[in-house]
This record gives C-alpha cells, sequence and structure tokens, in this order.
C-alpha cells in the first residue's frame, strides 16, 4: 500500500470587508485576490469531436497539491493519467509553500515559547539560555519538504500515474507538447499550474537583502530588522518566525488597517496578540513604491513609501532586509492558452463552477479543466486538491461543485487563526439582504480548562448564524491550535448542521473543542426556532 502523505484535500472566509474605498477594490482587483467574481457567462458548446483513442484518458498539467489530488482520484477511478512537472513534484506547497513555512513556524514557535519566561514560571519551569541553530532550522525546513516531495512521487508513481518531468504546452483542447520534444492525446486535460510571487512594479528583488517568500524559506540569514511589504497571511506568518527568532519586524500595508482579509474583530484581537507585544511596528495605508536592495551589514535596503491615496511620498524606511509579501500572480507561462481560444482574466485561467475552462467568447471548453491557484477561486492548498477531485468527478460523469463558503482556512501563527464562511460585515449584509436576524455568539479561551492548563488563555471563537434557521454562517477563531478546531465548523457548515444540533454534540473534556461548544451553546438560546 501506497504511502500517500497528509496533503490537503479542502478556505477562507471571504475577503469581504465593509471597506468600500477605491484603493479596496483595486486591491481586491490584485492577482492573488479569489477570482469568485470571475463568472463569465457561460454556454456550452458541441462537444469536440473525440478521437477513437488518446495515449491517456487523463492529462494533467502541474503535480502541485491540486495536480497531485487530481491524479489519485482519477487513479482511483480507473483512469490512464499522466502528470506534467517542469520543476518539483509537490510544487508551491510543498517546496515552497505550506509545508517548509509550518516547519520554520513550529521550530519558531518553541523558541518563542521556551524565551518565554514569564509563561514558563506559571508553570513551574525555568530555563537558563535558550539558544537556536539558524542552519538547524532552516534544515528542518528544507528536510521536510524534500521528505514530503519524495512521498508524493512515490505515492503517484505507485498507483501507476505517469510523471514526465517537463513543461508542457496546450497545442488543443485534447492534445500537449513537451519541452522533451514529445506530443501527446488525452480524453481530458487538468491545467494546474499553480502560482508564483507577485512583486508589485518599482521592488527589486535581489533574493539576498530583498526577497519573497521563495526566499525567506530558505532563512540563510535572520536580518535584525526586517520589513515585511503585505500583511496577509504570508506577511502574518513570516512576522511571527522572524519575532521568535529575534528580528524587528515592519509592516508596510496598503489598506487602512492590518491584516484586512481576516474578519475585522479577529484582525483587532490579533492586534493585540500578534503585533502590540512583539517587537513589530507599521505604516498602513502605504505602498511600497520602490525598494532598492542593499549590502548585508554594509548597506541598507531602501524603502521608499507613498500614500495609498494621493501617491505623494510619506516616509523613507532604512532596514537590513525586505520580504515582499504582497500576494500571488496565477502562472499560465508557455501553457498554450492560445490554442484554445482562451484569454487570462486579470492573469487568472476563467472556469465554471465544474471547474471547466471557458473561452474568450464565454464557450466552456469540453473536455478542458483549470484548478488550483490557477483559477483564483481560493488560493489554498486544499482548495487547490479538492478542486482537483470536483473536476475529476465531472470528468467521469458525476456532476460536481465545489462549496467554497465552507472550505476552512487557517494561518498558523502563535496563537493561530481560523475561519470558514462569512466574516461578521458580509454576513451582516447577507442578513440585511435575505431578511433574516444576524446571531453572533461567542467562546472564550480564558474560559477553557486545557488552555489555561496549557497557559494559553487568550483568543475566541466567534460563530455567526441565522437566528431564524440555526444555519452556520461563518466562524472565526484565534486561539491556541485554531487552525484544528475550525475543522468541526467548516464539517457542520457543509453538512448544514444548526448551531442547536452541534451544541447538543458531546465534546471531550478537557479539550479546546469545548470553546466551540460554548459557542454554540451560547448561540442556542438566541436561535428562534
Ligand atoms: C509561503 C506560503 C505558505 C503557504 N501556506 C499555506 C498553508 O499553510 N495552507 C494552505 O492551504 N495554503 C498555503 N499556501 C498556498 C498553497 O501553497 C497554494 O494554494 C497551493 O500550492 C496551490 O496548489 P496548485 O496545485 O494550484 O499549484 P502549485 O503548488 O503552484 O503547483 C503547480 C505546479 O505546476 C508546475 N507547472 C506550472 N506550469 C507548468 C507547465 N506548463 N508544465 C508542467 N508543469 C508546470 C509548477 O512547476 C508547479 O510545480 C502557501 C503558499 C505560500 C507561498
Ligand atoms: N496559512 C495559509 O493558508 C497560507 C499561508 C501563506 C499563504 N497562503 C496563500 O498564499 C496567498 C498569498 O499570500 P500573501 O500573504 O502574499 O497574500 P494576501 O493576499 O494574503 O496578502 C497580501 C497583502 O499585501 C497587501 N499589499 C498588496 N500590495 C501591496 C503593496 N504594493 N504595498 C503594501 N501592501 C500591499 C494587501 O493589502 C494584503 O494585505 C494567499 O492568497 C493565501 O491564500 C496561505
Amino acid at each position: 500500500m501506497a504511502f500517500v502523505p497528509s496533503l490537503p484535500v479542502a478556505h477562507f472566509a471571504p475577503y469581504a470587508s465593509s471597506h468600500k474605498s477605491s484603493l479596496r477594490r483595486a486591491l481586491l482587483r490584485s492577482p492573488s485576490r479569489r477570482a469568485s467574481r470571475l463568472s463569465p457567462t457561460v454556454h456550452r458548446s458541441a462537444p469536440v469531436q473525440i478521437r477513437a483513442s488518446f495515449d491517456y484518458d487523463l492529462a494533467v498539467i502541474g503535480a502541485g497539491v491540486g495536480g497531485h489530488g487530481a491524479a489519485l482520484h482519477a487513479v482511483s477511478k480507473g483512469l490512464k493519467v499522466v502528470i506534467f512537472e517542469a520543476a518539483d513534484v509537490g510544487g508551491t506547497c510543498v517546496n515552497r509553500g505550506c509545508v517548509p513555512s509550518k516547519a520554520l513556524l513550529a521550530a519558531a514557535g518553541r523558541v518563542r515559547e521556551m524565551k518565554d519566561a514569564d509563561h514558563l514560571r506559571a508553570m513551574g519551569i525555568s530555563l537558563s539560555d535558550v539558544e537556536y541553530d539558524r542552519q538547524g532550522v532552516a534544515d528542518h525546513a528544507t528536510g521536510l519538504a524534500s521528505k514530503v516531495k519524495s512521498n508524493m512521487a512515490n505515492s503517484l508513481t505507485s498507483l501507476g500515474v505517469e510523471i514526465i518531468n517537463a513543461r508542457a504546452t496546450l497545442t488543443g483542447p485534447q492534445s500537449i507538447s513537451g519541452s522533451n520534444g514529445s506530443t501527446y492525446t488525452a480524453k481530458d486535460i487538468i491545467l494546474a499550474p499553480g502560482s508564483t510571487p507577485f512583486v508589485p512594479r518599482g521592488i527589486e528583488i535581489d533574493n539576498k537583502t530583498v526577497f519573497t517568500s521563495d526566499g525567506a524559506l530558505k532563512m540563510e540569514w535572520v536580518p535584525d530588522w526586517v520589513a515585511i511589504v503585505g500583511s496577509g497571511y504570508i506577511g502574518l506568518e513570516f512576522s511571527d518566525v522572524y519575532t521568535a527568532l529575534g528580528s524587528n519586524v515592519t509592516f508596510v500595508e496598503a489598506l487602512p488597517n492590518l491584516m484586512p482579509g481576516f474578519d475585522p474583530e479577529i484582525s483587532r484581537l490579533a492586534q493585540r496578540l500578534l503585533i502590540n507585544p512583539r517587537p513589530i511596528d507599521y505604516h498602513t495605508n502605504v505602498f511600497a513604491s520602490k525598494v532598492t536592495p542593499g549590502i548585508p551589514g554594509e548597506k541598507p535596503v531602501v524603502i521608499e513609501l507613498i500614500d495609498a491615496g494621493s501617491k505623494e511620498p510619506v516616509d523613507t524606511l532604512y532596514v537590513d532586509a525586505a520580504m515582499i509579501a504582497t500576494g500571488r500572480a496565477p502562472y499560465t507561462n508557455g501553457l498554450g492558452l492560445d490554442s484554445i481560444n482562451v484569454e487570462t482574466q486579470r492573469g487568472f485561467v476563467p472556469v465554471d463552477e465544474k471547474m471547466n475552462v471557458v473561452d474568450k467568447d464565454g464557450n466552456v471548453i469540453e473536455h478542458v479543466y483549470a484548478i488550483g491557484d490557477v483559477n483564483g477561486k481560493m488560493m489554498l492548498a486544499h482548495a487547490a486538491s479538492a478542486q482537483g477531485i470536483s473536476a475529476v468527478e465531472n470528468i467521469t460523469g458525476k456532476s460536481h461543485v465545489v462549496d467554497h463558503n465552507t472550505v476552512p482556512a487557517a494561518c498558523f501563527t502563535h496563537p493561530e487563526i481560523s475561519m470558514v464562511g462569512l466574516t461578521e460585515p458580509a454576513a451582516k449584509e447577507a442578513a440585511k439582504e435575505g431578511g433574516f436576524e444576524l446571531g453572533k455568539s461567542i467562546g472564550h479561551f480564558r474560559a477553557n480548562s486545557k488552555a489555561l492548563a496549557e497557559g494559553e488563555g487568550d483568543g475566541i471563537a466567534k460563530v455567526l448564524f441565522n437566528k431564524d434557521n440555526g444555519k452556520i454562517l461563518g466562524v472565526h477563531i484565534i486561539g491556541i491550535h485554531a487552525a484544528d478546531l475550525i475543522q468541526e465548523c467548516s464539517n457542520a457548515m457543509a453538512r448544514g448542521t444548526t448551531v442547536d444540533e452541534l451544541a447538543f454534540c458531546v465534546h471531550t473534556h478537557p479539550t479546546l473543542s469545548e470553546v466551540i461548544d460554548e459557542a454554540m451553546k451560547g448561540a442556542v438560546g438566541m436561535a428562534a426556532h
């Protein structure tokens, strides 16, 4: 039995918030934002003539988590599958994303905890010196990435998926040419080419003093002072790593508030827990218009800041390093989209709800699907994989649509943040439009025995629900192990479980899950049914 590594199979509170400025709208249009607004008027065109035989039933372009999930699911359906990978099996998540970043966060989290003398003293522990070996921490991340990468490749080959190490270019809806000089045909094709870091104009990456997450994950040095441009997922997780390892951090954020993608109440609490007590300062409502690399120990990195509204210069920062975390751009270079009459929308490949690619005239292209970061619906590993599985379901004749509203997301800071469904401003709008009353109930980590035993009583779990029928609209958690706690809420939303049904589910004592239990029980008295 092949070992299939634990890899994502399922996002995100919508980026909706109450901000309505033109700046916000402009940013929501930036490449890494969700493109679920890409809802082209779709016409189903006459199916392409299917040739008598093809080299493969399914060809997948890109062996990231999306392509991997699709390929494994296709094999389980009895399809003959080939997967093309131009670089590393595992793609962004395994090699330059989720996996190494979580390894760094795990190591840095332990350093933070062991350096927190008050926290340890409260449990009767004292430690003298806490030291870390930078190279050792870096090796933990690269070692894990390479292990998961090889597990992933093995899981593909052992189940009979052919891996072709070549760049693939579409030459038509059912044909591909490889950078290895060969051509291939497949009855169906799934595009899963992922994304790369988006670097705004004026920023020069030298991969030494100015870098994106690709460079930061190598952890070649720990700068004394690092500016992080962008306070989204990547910026926040890296601020956690850097401050634990001893750096001072300055955030540069274009929107008026830090962490603008999260529910505003959670962002405010995150500011109290993750920003204010740490050596972090910030500039909001500003763009980094020009970033010039420096020389470590000799010349600082120079960051010119302009006002996000007026575009007037406001400040200049001189720091040791700058990490650019301003979103990700879909990667469609050399994919051959012209051959199937497809025009990207803000860089993303347009798809319908079944992940079928839509051409520039609004026609669905039979046999061609696009999943994962490249369609911009939800730039998360588990969403990519879920979309891949969904595409295969549709290919094999079972109509399937991913419910993105119930896909959870988490930010792996200490403590963690997690979410599913609507943010509170979006839920208020939904209640107004739908003519129902919005309920809100909160569970507290400070009232939870397990959290207190761990000395981790900070945080809340907030449930937003429809008071008329008890259905959950969104859940937002900040607190220890929030990333694991959200799953129960996501499953409940996906199954239409109500707050009172969940409140009657028995939660183990003493566990953190009782924070959710408290929030659900609190909701019951408010729900009107
Ligand atoms: C620092 C960081 C941390 C992250 N942490 C998390 C996290 O904790 N949780 C989470 O859910 N998400 C996380 N993400 C996001 C996650 O990594 C992506 O959503 C996910 O990797 C998208 O998967 P994908 O399969 O669509 O594309 P990718 O993983 O980008 O894979 C695409 C693959 O296709 C290959 N390719 C491209 N074009 C071609 C071609 N023409 N021919 C052949 N091969 C091609 C590429 O080489 C690549 O290997 C993180 C991202 C980053 C950058
Ligand atoms: N734990 C996770 O699930 C996880 C972790 C890392 C990354 N990711 C995924 O990777 C993707 C990319 O992450 P990210 O943090 O780069 O993007 P993001 O979209 O989460 O955040 C980007 C931030 O940069 C700001 N910004 C954009 N342009 C700017 C500029 N010129 N100057 C200053 N600020 C600017 C935006 O307002 C935003 O706050 C996300 O879509 C996320 O889904 C997920």
